[in-house]
């Protein structure tokens, strides 16, 4: 039996601590053992249902299903949960779902850490197989061939604009956009040291030093810049380097064992990159979508115009225009367009036809639910 008579008031007040944290304890224990128990529930009808898209041929990955299953919730949750911790821990259960049911692959252009990386597993959760891949094109042979599910590719950076490359590869490959995902795009200065003192040093692909580029004006004036093919390439460099540094995401700190020197660095915050899912996949309708097409138009005065006029009669909202050379004629061009809507609703349906008879060829690139923009 413990002598309590010497106690101070100081120990007492631990004791009570500790007695309350206990009790508190048991209380998340048992509601953990719940947790548990539901999600393995959910498991085994997820399991069911598995079984009978199997048997119809059914893709396992049913985006429609899962923005409605966010929606519910989001509608019924009263917090303290806050909306993207909500979508974060049901990402990851659903992903849990569809491994079950079949073993996804998700191919992404690389390497391991970059943030095309990290928006794939933010939108498809740990679950998943990720092979990444070289170059875009790499990224949609990939699937095309079928080696892997899903690819995710970026589109479009706030900043920088287009990702051209991206666009080009629509014209030549007959895949879908199956989902978007914005991803907020955050620089770290990354070091081995852990110290601003002995960095002379710094590696980093060109878009990231652009975008960092009066933190380095202030903090490291004297320090040399080496550009790398990409952020995570410029980690794995600074973690063999004595004396240098590298602008990367705090993802890349972790895979090369590096420490965070200074986080969010970069000059404009609301940095944010577009990725796209795409597969073979024909997503349903949410009531929540975006269509993107591609079209050319004959090179006549104002047949861009004649070509975009039935989406303006038909009240159907515009949110983004691009235009790509052809390449194959000097001054003519692909534009690329987004929509709100979905190919499914009656309305896109008659007006797409009606845009695709004023102009020499439109594509659908695919129709898929409307992705929210986040900070980090
Ligand atoms: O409802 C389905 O179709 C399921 O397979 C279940 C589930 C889920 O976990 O809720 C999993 C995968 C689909 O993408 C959609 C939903």
């Amino acid at each position: 039996m413990e002598n309590t008579e010497n106690m101070t008031p100081d120990t007492d007040q631990n004791c009570d601590t500790d007695a309350r944290i206990a009790e508190l304890r048991n209380g998340i224990d048992e509601i953990d053992n719940n947790l548990l128990e539901l999600i393995n529930k959910r498991l085994t009808l997820v399991k069911d249902v598995g079984k009978l898209k199997a048997r119809e041929g059914r893709q396992v990955l049913d985006s429609t299903r899962e923005s409605q299953i966010f929606e519910r919730l989001l509608g019924l949750n009263e917090g303290p949960l806050n909306e993207k911790v909500l979508r974060h821990l049901f990402t990851q259960i659903m992903a849990a779902s569809r491994q079950l049911q079949t073993p996804h692959r998700v191919t992404f252009l690389g390497p391991e850490a970059t943030f095309t990386h990290i928006a794939a597993m933010s939108h498809f959760g740990h679950s998943v197989e990720y092979i990444p891949q070289h170059s875009i094109r790499d990224v949609f042979n990939e699937v095309e061939k079928g080696t892997c599910h899903y690819g995710v590719v970026p589109v479009e950076n706030s900043i920088e604009g287009a990702i051209n490359h991206t666009l080009d590869l629509f014209f030549e490959s007959e895949l879908k956009i199956c989902a978007e995902k914005y991803q907020h795009i955050s620089h770290d200065l990354l070091a081995a040291s852990g110290t601003l003192q002995d960095i002379r040093k710094v590696y980093s692909h060109p878009q990231a030093f652009a975008q960092c580029r009066r933190w380095l004006q202030k903090y490291l004036p004297d320090a040399t810049l080496r550009e790398c093919r990409s952020t995570a390439h410029a980690a794995r460099k600074a973690a063999k380097k004595q004396g240098s540094a590298a602008i990367a995401s705090s993802e890349a700190a972790h895979m090369y064992q590096l420490n965070v020197v200074a986080s969010r660095i970069e000059d404009v915050a609301r940095n944010t990159t577009r990725f796209l899912i795409i597969g073979k996949d024909e997503i349903h309708r949410t009531g929540q979508d975006k269509t993107s097409l591609m079209f050319v138009t004959s090179h006549i005065p104002g047949a861009l115009y004649k070509t975009l006029k039935p989406l303006s009669e038909s009240d159907i909202n515009m949110v983004k225009l691009e235009s790509r050379p052809t390449k194959h004629q000097n001054w003519s061009y692909f534009f690329f367009v987004d929509i709100e809507g979905h190919i499914e609703d009656e309305k896109i349906r008659e007006t797409l036809s009606r845009m695709e008879s004023l102009c020499l060829y439109l594509k659908c690139l695919g129709s898929y639910p409307r992705a929210t923009e986040y900070r980090q």
